[in-house]
């Protein structure tokens, strides 16, 4: 999916919203858990019930891989379920990867190819060659961490590295990369006031903001600081949605506040 096209789904369904699958078996409701794939069917309730409020999913992929070879098929049944019913939808294989080339060559391919998924997040830390590899497939997309949510994120990326955080730099030199505008770049909602500094070196591109909801980032303060002409901005919230209830009634709960957001969103776009 290019960027354009995810501009014009915003824009159809007033929403910027992504919404997170980090699917937990000690989370989800306990009815679920006499089904045969119970990470699949918690997937597909709240995807059918939430869909029409967002426009990208993104699976954290360690809630996955933590359920061996039985996480990874109810992620292949997943991805397979949004492609084939929601082929407008964004999709984010959430996996922060980052190796040499050769490895991230294979990354890229098990991500784009054969789990097709429309975008991978990586961790910038190795540079250059680690990275333009996830940007040689087109209309996927490589999502780079730059300023992250959490409070570790203080520990290195604000550090100030030849006069400029690592935060900026690794903004400014991945705008450098061949294929540069195949990457999006993740600004955690908890640090909002970074973002009008950071529309000064990526001005156009997409932004994946994590943290609103359960982590307490603001959706007002990111759009003021964050927001574009073409909007640029992809919202995730996950826990806040999807364990909305633990009772029978998940579905409905997490739609519930899935459109909550989306109506703020709404206002946003105005
Ligand atoms: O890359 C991410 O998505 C990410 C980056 C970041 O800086 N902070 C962050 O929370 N995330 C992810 O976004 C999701 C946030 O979930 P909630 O806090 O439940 O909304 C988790 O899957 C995190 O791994």
């Amino acid at each position: 999916m290019t960027n354009r096209e995810l501009t014009e789904q915003i824009r159809k369904k007033r929403s910027f919203l992504c919404i997170g699958l980090d699917t937990d078996l000690d989370k989800i409701p306990g009815h679920l858990k006499q089904e045969e794939d119970p990470l699949f069917s918690f997937n597909k309730a709240i995807i059918d019930a939430t869909h029409e409020y967002c426009v990208a999913y993104k699976p954290n992929i360690a809630f996955y891989e933590a359920y061996g070879l039985a996480g990874w098929k109810a992620l292949e049944k997943t991805i397979e379920y949004l492609n084939e019913h929601h082929p407008d939808i964004f999709t984010i294989a959430d996996a922060k990867r980052g190796d040499i080339g050769n490895t991230a060559t294979r990354y890229a391919k098990a991500f784009f190819e054969q789990l097709n998924f429309d975008s991978v997040t990586v961790a910038p830390y190795m540079g250059r060659d680690s990275v333009e590899p996830f940007l040689q497939f087109p209309g996927k997309h490589a999502i780079l961490l730059a300023l992250t949510s959490n409070q570790g994120a203080f520990d290195f990326q604000t550090t100030a590295y030849e006069g400029k955080a690592l935060y900026e730099r690794v903004l400014e030199t991945a705008s450098a990369y061949e294929h540069s505008e195949r990457l999006m770049y993740v600004v955690g909602a908890t640090k909002a006031e970074y973002l009008q500094d950071i529309r000064k070196i990526v001005p156009g591109s997409f932004l994946l903001v994590p943290g609103v909801g359960a982590q307490g980032g603001s959706l007002q303060e990111v759009c003021k600081y964050g927001m574009t002409e073409e909007v640029g901005l992809l919202v995730n919230s996950t826990r806040a949605i999807i364990y909305a209830s633990e009772g029978t009634d998940f579905a409905e709960a997490a739609a519930a506040k899935a459109k909550e957001l989306r109506d703020q969103m709404a206002k946003e776009l105005l």
